[in-house]
């Protein structure tokens, strides 16, 4: 679509908002930059203020305080053919319409001075083949398709992503994600916003944690998960130490006699599984199923706003 560019200049950013409505306070000193080409998911817990956020971001809601240039531009004042760089689905966006996909799409393609081809554009999401159904009669995933195609009609240098998979199946999911990256390759910066964590992973090159209106924490997948310091576990199954005797090796493993499992926590996996094989074979227990769990993205997630003391319950 664009030609890939080395410079990573900043399409986006945003510091200090301020934003109360009806009193309360709904951003306090958030900010966050995005950079050419890069895709930074926006976390929290419901209410933190992500919507709120994008919404100023995106120029639809004007906050009390703070300085926000996306494309070079404040979202407030900006003027209409900036709005034409930018994409965005937004989380109820379900277009209803008594046109047919195909109409509406060329109708939509109107709005921009360099548009996709309708085909392309239908194509990427998958919808090719519903060209002339009518969409108010598409399903809710179709729908949901439709508002990502017309997120991408225009060309965007900028997505605005919220929730961008809620009510896709599996397969569509994925498919959208590879369209994503792609995206993503050809310079396209993505602001996302959603609960999915596997979808952060992956899609997301930074994470921003938003909490009670403020940003928390910052950081790449992997960089959180370093420094969250959350354990690996080590798991097997040993038919022959069901009788109670516990060899030295597995003085500290959790037993689960239901399923006849060992657990083994530990912060270096790799070690324990060398000092477990030797324990084995040196004591004469089997090793089935070993399974080694590293913590997930969500383990990671849940134990940060654990700390933060905003927990989901
Ligand atoms: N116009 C308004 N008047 C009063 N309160 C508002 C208004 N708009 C937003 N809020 C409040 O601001 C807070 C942030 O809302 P926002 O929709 O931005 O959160 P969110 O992080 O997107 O949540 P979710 O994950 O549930 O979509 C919420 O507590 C919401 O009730």
């Amino acid at each position: 679509m664009r030609q890939e560019r080395t410079s990573r200049e900043a399409v986006l950013s945003a510091e200090g908002i301020g934003l109360s409505r009806a009193g309360v306070t709904v951003l306090a000193d958030a900010g966050l930059t995005v950079a050419e080409g890069e895709v930074v998911a926006l976390l929290g817990p419901n209410g933190a203020g992500k919507t709120s956020l994008v919404e100023c971001l995106e120029g639809f809601q004007r906050p009390q305080s703070g300085r926000i240039e996306v494309l070079g531009r404040d979202p407030w004042r900006a003027p209409g053919h900036w709005r034409a760089r930018i994409g965005a689905v937004l989380q109820d966006c379900r277009i209803e319409s008594e046109l047919t996909v195909g109409e509406f799409t060329a109708m939509t393609r109107g709005y921009y001075p360099d548009p996709l081809p309708v085909q392309d554009v239908l194509a990427a999401v998958g919808l090719e083949g519903l060209q002339r159904r009518r969409v108010a009669k598409l399903s809710g995933g179709e729908r949901r398709r439709l508002d990502i195609a017309m997120a991408l009609i225009g060309r965007p240098e900028l997505v605005f992503l919220d929730e961008p998979t809620t009510g896709l199946d599996a397969q569509a999911r994925r498919d959208l994600w590879e369209m994503l990256h792609s995206l993503r390759t050809d310079g396209v910066a993505m602001l996302l916003t959603t609960h999915l964590l596997e979808e952060v992973e992956a899609l997301a090159d930074r994470v921003v944690i938003l909490v009670r209106g403020r940003v928390r924490r910052e950081g790449t997948v992997a960089g959180l998960r370093e420094r969250s310091g959350l354990p690996a576990r080590v798991g097997f199954l040993a038919p022959e130490l069901t009788g109670g005797t516990r060899p030295p090796a597995l003085s500290e493993a959790e037993y689960d006699a239901p399923t006849g499992r060992w657990t083994l926590t530990t912060d270096d996996p790799a070690e324990a599984v060398r000092r477990l094989s030797a324990a084995a074979s040196r004591e004469g227990f089997s090793l089935l199923d070993l399974a080694v769990r590293t913590p997930t993205f969500e383990d990671v997630y849940l134990d940060l706003l654990r700390s933060l003391e905003v927990a989901p319950r």
